[in-house]
């Protein structure tokens, strides 16, 4: 055999991309901003403590979800380059990691901060791992709003780790972003429906189709524009968030509207689409950079 076509040795880039890093930036920042919006002010190295426990959390989280889910991320083309389906890992090194990190984070978070953040962290990764991964993902096109909920926790746990306690303004925030991941990921399924289609998941465009996920799309952004004004309305912010909230809203509302409106023609780019899936990011960011700037100006 030639060293060619030996497995090439996992480096610590393919651990790297088992937490994937780049979905989980936005996670993270949610989780900080959670934090920072929270009346208490944390001391600086227990907050950067809580902050990498979240990141940690979250990197074991997406490590389980690769490890489980090797097979799916084999017949996907977005997922093939990935450490295990590219043949790059075996499959036990990501499940260790994996546990590894989880227990490392969740425990730290519980001796460095408290244990309601680290109760939160710890039922994140579980819902994600064995809720939406293990469960729902390849039985329901109900997964990603069940599921979902997993990605909402960070703004919690954040405030949690700041106050040992939780309260209406995280809980909203929670609502938000639960609410917001049904057209965050469904904008990207009807672009990405034949991967999907491909490895037999039943993502939403191609169980019900192209015409009940638009819907859905703007049946979803309707209540999540609510959570987006809720805290302003309600008066737990101030004007910085709520006139950043209404503007960033509007234009999610009328990308929305152009997404649910619209009809795929032959060979269609899904330019809408893709814009409402990038805004999506961007506007979770803003809304919680908002949040910040609220609260410290
Ligand atoms: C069950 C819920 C969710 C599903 C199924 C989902 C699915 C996806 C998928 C498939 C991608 C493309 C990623 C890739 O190319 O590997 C993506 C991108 C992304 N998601 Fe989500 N997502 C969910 C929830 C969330 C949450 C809660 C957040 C953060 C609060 C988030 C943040 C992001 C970001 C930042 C990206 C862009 C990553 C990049 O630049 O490549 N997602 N999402
Ligand atoms: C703190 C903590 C534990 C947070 C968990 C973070 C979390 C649940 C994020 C959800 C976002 C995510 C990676 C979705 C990918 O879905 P997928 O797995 O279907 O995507 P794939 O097809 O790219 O694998």
């Amino acid at each position: 055999m030639t060293a060619t076509t030996l497995p090439l040795p996992a480096d610590w880039r393919d651990f790297l991309a088992l937490t994937k890093p780049r979905v989980m930036t936005l996670v993270v920042f949610t989780g900080l901003c959670g934090m920072l919006a929270a009346p208490v002010l944390i001391d600086p190295i227990l907050g950067f403590t809580a902050i990498l426990c979240i990141a940690l959390g979250a990197g074991a989280a997406g490590a389980l979800n690769q490890w489980y889910e090797a097979d799916l991320d084999s017949k996907m083309k977005r997922t093939q380059g990935r450490p295990l389906p590219a043949g790059r890992m075996e499959r036990g090194s990501a499940l260790h990691f994996g546990v590894g990190l989880a227990a490392f984070s969740v425990i730290l978070m519980g001796l460095a901060n408290n244990v309601v953040a680290a109760g939160i962290l710890a039922v994140s990764i579980l819902f994600y791992v064995l809720i939406y991964t293990v469960w729902l993902k390849r039985r329901t096109p109900q997964n990603i709003v069940i599921g979902g909920a997993a990605g909402a926790f960070p703004p919690l746990i954040g405030w949690a780790a700041a106050t040992g306690d939780v309260a209406t303004l995280p809980v909203l925030l929670f609502v938000l972003v639960f609410l917001w991941t049904p057209p965050h990921f469904w904008a990207l399924a009807l672009f990405m429906k034949t991967d999907y289609a491909a490895a037999g998941v039943p993502m939403l465009p191609v169980v019900a189709g192209e015409r009940a996920t638009r819907t859905q799309i703007g049946l979803y952004t309707i209540p999540m524009a609510a959570a987006a004004i809720a805290p302003w309305a309600l008066g737990l912010t101030g004007a910085i968030y709520g006139w950043v909230a209404v503007a960033t809203t509007a234009v999610f509302a009328a990308m929305v509207v152009q997404v649910a409106t619209r009809r795929t023609q032959p060979n269609d780019t899904m330019r809408p689409e893709k814009r409402l899936f990038a805004y999506s990011i961007l506007y979770l960011f803003i809304l919680f950079g908002a949040l910040v700037a609220d609260r410290w100006i």
